[in-house]
């Protein structure tokens, strides 16, 4: 009965604290942030408002509809600053901005930090030095045939699905996709053929800190660690504290933790394989080759656990967001029949027929075609949520405002890319904005793969991907949707992820019968 009593009083005493204590900062205010709007009233005390807007699966768009309505900042946590005018990317993103990661990163880092969520700046210009030259455009053309390979595997299993063979098979483009840019970036950094498009699914191997391994599916793993991590690293001081308590306390959260902790052992898996190759003297021409030496042959001696994140940064960065951007394309595309018809003319005329995967150099230039991508990247960015940057400790001025120093800042590229006053019609697919000198001025305000010195090292391998196989999917099929109509719906964790893209292909009536045959 005591006991009872005690443990009423002991949760009320602290649920005063907390409330007090989030009330009491609010109205002490030493930042003087409360002339902002908050994103809903409990916004401005406490950052459960953001846990459960990310809970609910899309806070780019509460975001959206809020700056809709005329406010270019939201209050959304209580340190937590929304921008909603695009002028704002140069403030926060830019090349010249004193902005750095915000301590999130830090906080959902492993054991190393890698490039992409290393806060210090002089670490960060280190590190992209040293893998800068494993990412450059050089090593990209020269990498093209481990994407053509993929396009070839992928090419390979729509022709068995396709229509024309008598049967009426329903393709799930999405995962089709992501297996694609898997078996893509495994090969390019680690000349690890992971075969997910050959085997139509993505097992894998995982390994635990004790060395002890399991197989898990790729994808399910990582996208509920991300999607753990889009929920709960809202919180800052009570992060940690969180993550232990969600395991045990909500089954969904027990779930997507058991499939996280297969991931977080999917990229040691990886860098241990690849350095017994790298040990035994093999010779590759991979990322990974890269990044152990300098130009000059001169070892960088990473530590395993550096190496090990820079891998799962490339295997985690580098294939959902390409995935989700191929997804969305070609889904915009086949919503908008009259972008299709004009795209396929472009390819057409830039192909020959007897080219199967395109080749790079044939496509890479198409004006149309790079349009069709920015376009897609514009409507629905592969990563749409706000990339929070800590203001310097002597404070910056983000639209001309003093902001002080320690706030997080941050502006959605979905909220980026709606503003009609930048790109009219925003709801539109109209890859023609992107054309002529005026698609040049869009390109400032263009955030899919942020800006500045944080911006995307693998853009380039992206693109490549993304021309490479929509060129050689439309060059060789005739696409449509398995139901008229259907809309992918949308979870955005870490990334907004379109569900399921269920497609059927038809062989083109262009190809030969005996090419048919062949195949
Ligand atoms: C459509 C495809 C892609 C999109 C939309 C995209 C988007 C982004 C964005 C928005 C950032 C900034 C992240 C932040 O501030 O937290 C970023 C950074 C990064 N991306 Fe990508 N990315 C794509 C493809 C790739 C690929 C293919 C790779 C690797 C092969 C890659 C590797 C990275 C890395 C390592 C960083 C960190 C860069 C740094 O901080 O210096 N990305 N990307």
């Amino acid at each position: 009965m005591y006991g009872l009593v005690f443990g009423a009083a002991a949760t009320l005493l602290a649920l005063t604290w907390f409330v007090g204590y989030h009330v009491y900062d609010y109205f002490k205010d030493p930042k003087g942030l409360r002339r902002f709007p908050g994103m809903d009233i409990f916004a401005p005390f406490t950052s459960i408002s953001m846990i459960l807007v990310a809970y609910r699966g899309f806070r780019s768009n509460r975001l959206l509809e809020l700056h809709s309505q005329g406010q270019p900042v939201i209050r959304t946590g209580p340190n937590v600053l929304s921008y909603g005018d695009p002028r704002a990317i140069k403030d926060i993103y830019g090349h010249n901005t004193k902005c750095v990661k915000d301590e999130q990163y830090a906080m959902t880092a492993g054991t190393h930090f890698h490039l992409a969520d290393v806060v210090d700046k002089h670490e960060h210009q280190r590190k992209r030095k040293v893998l800068s030259s494993a990412y450059a455009l050089k090593n990209l053309e020269e990498w093209e045939f481990k994407v053509a390979d993929k396009a070839q595997r992928m090419l390979d299993q729509f022709d068995k699905r396709c229509c024309d063979h008598g049967h009426d098979e329903v393709v799930d483009y999405r995962k089709w996709a992501n297996f694609f840019s898997l078996d893509a970036i495994a090969d390019i950094g680690l000349s690890k053929r992971l075969g997910f498009v050959d085997n139509g699914d993505d097992r894998c191997l995982s390994m635990k800190s004790d060395g002890t391994t399991s197989y898990c599916q790729y994808r399910e793993c990582l996208y509920a660690n991300s999607r753990l991590m889009s929920v709960l690293a809202n919180t800052y001081a009570f992060f940690p504290h969180l993550c232990r308590a969600s395991r045990y306390i909500f089954p969904e959260f027990a779930r997507l933790w058991k499939l996280s902790d297969s991931w977080e052992g999917i990229p040691p898996a990886l860098t241990h394989e690849r350095l017994q190759r790298y040990r035994a003297g093999e010779k590759l021409d991979d990322f990974f080759q890269a990044m152990m030496h300098d130009k000059n042959g001169g070892a960088h001696n990473l530590e395993f656990g550096e190496i090990a994140a820079e891998v799962s940064i490339m295997m985690n960065a580098g294939s959902t967001t390409t995935a989700i951007a191929m997804t969305n394309v070609l889904y915009l595309l086949l919503a908008n029949p009259a972008c299709m018809a004009r795209l396929r003319e472009e390819i057409e005329e830039s192909l020959d027929e007897d080219d199967v995967v395109a080749p790079y150099e044939k496509v890479k230039y198409l004006p149309y075609l790079r349009a069709c991508l920015d376009e897609s990247m514009r409507v629905w960015p592969p990563t749409s949520h706000p990339l929070l940057r800590a203001t310097p400790p002597e404070g910056a001025n983000i639209l001309g405002e003093y902001i002080p120093g320690g706030t997080a800042v941050g502006m959605s590229a979905l909220v980026a890319h709606r503003n009609a006053d930048i790109f009219p019609e925003p709801d539109k697919y109209i890859p023609d904005r992107w054309l002529g000198d005026g698609g040049k001025e869009l390109g400032s305000y263009f955030l899919a793969f942020s800006a500045g010195a944080r911006g995307c090292i693998g853009r380039n391998i992206s693109y490549l991907e993304q021309t490479v196989m929509l060129a050689s999917i439309l060059h060789r099929f005739d696409v449509e949707l398995a139901t008229p109509g259907f809309e992918p719906k949308r979870l955005e964790s870490n990334n907004l992820h379109p569900s399921e893209l269920p497609v059927r292909f038809r062989r083109k009536q262009n190809l030969s019968e005996k090419d048919l045959i062949a195949a």
